[in-house]
């Protein structure tokens, strides 16, 4: 039998539920004059597929570079799969795609792969690893051929080549179009469905709300709300009131109203307080119609959490 590694001395570990592959504690990164990171603590558990969220600059990238040892806290403690993130035995159990990559124009698909295959103990077998991410055929295209899209597809790609636990994905579809878009989300599942962790962040809104089962939204360095797609468009407890209205100059200063928008001759208001809207604009005698109150998407929610804490600040 072959001589426990690290990696494999940790493998029972992954069958139990529950196990925090990830730690962040009062975690702050500070650059210079920039607070990064703000005290934020995160646990990462197995089997999760988390998506983190947040505008440019919230610190998305900054908590992922820690997380995967390239950059170290200023003050707090970051764990990965139990120990250092410094620790290269750890990091063997972790993929990860970075926001931006420069791999070696001159270099063939299948050197790249094979490069960072060499770096873990046991990997993906090469052609269906390409297979998955729709980058078949190319094994013998230099990296210096491929289109944008193929780049993209490859740096992802290059996460998953190690079979790790655990992977950590910055921004993974960026300049991919609606196809290759789909068919990374497939890919992404895949991985999954068959028991693997994924954090990944995403300025694309839907992507956040079609892949992941729980949401972290991120601003200015803190977590905003923590929870399902459901549970954090909950918190923001925004609604959509929509209703045919056609004097809407006339309408009264209306409670808790966040935005209002005409399409038409139906008017939407976005608010924190559908009730007591309704009963306002019923009490001011406004002559709507045909009444509709919606939960807002997670981009309408997300815009709110960051609207009032900016507000706060
Ligand atoms: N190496 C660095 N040197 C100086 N400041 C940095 C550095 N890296 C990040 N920052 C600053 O830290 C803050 C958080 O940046 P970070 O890249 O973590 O945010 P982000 O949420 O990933 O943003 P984006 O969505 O734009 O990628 C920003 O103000 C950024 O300018």
């Amino acid at each position: 039998m072959a001589e426990p590694t690290a990696e494999r001395m940790t493998a029972p570990m992954a069958t139990r539920t529950e196990e925090t592959l990830a730690r962040a504690v009062e975690v702050s990164r500070r650059y210079g004059d920039v607070l990064a990171l703000d005290g934020l603590s995160l646990d990462i558990r197995s089997g999760e597929l988390v998506g983190l969220l947040g505008p440019n600059g919230a610190g998305k990238s900054t908590l992922i570079n820690l997380f995967v040892g390239l950059r170290r806290p200023s003050s707090g403690r970051v764990e990965l799969l139990g120990g250092s993130p410094a620790d290269p035995a750890r990091r063997r159990g972790i993929g990860v795609t970075p926001q931006e990559t420069g791999l070696p124009a001159n270099l063939r698909v299948r050197e790249v792969v094979d490069f960072v295959a060499a770096h873990y103990p046991s990997g993906v077998e090469r052609g269906a690893l390409l297979e998955r991410f729709g980058l078949s055929g190319l094994e013998r295209r230099q990296i210096g051929g491929l289109s944008g899209g193929q780049k993209r597809r490859l740096a992802v790609a290059l996460a998953f080549v190690g079979s790790p636990r655990l992977v950590f994905l910055d921004e993974p579809t960026t300049g991919l179009d609606v196809e290759a878009r789909r068919s990374l989300w497939e890919a992404i599942r895949h991985f999954h469905a068959e028991g693997g962790t994924v954090v990944l962040t995403s300025h694309y809104l839907e992507e956040v709300e079609a892949l992941a089962e729980r949401v972290v939204v991120i601003g200015q360095g803190r977590i905003l709300a923590d929870g399902t797609t459901a549970e954090v468009r909950d918190i923001a407890g925004v609604r959509r009131v929509t209703l045919t209205c056609d004097d809407l100059p006339g309408l009264p200063e209306l409670p808790g109203v966040l935005s209002t928008e005409r399409d038409g001759a139906r008017t939407h208001l976005l608010t924190t307080d559908a009730d007591t809207l309704v009963r306002s604009l019923v009490r001011a005698d406004v002559p709507f119609s045909d009444l509709e109150i919606r939960p807002t998407s997670l981009e309408e929610a997300f815009i709110t959490i960051t609207a009032r804490e900016s507000r706060a600040a």
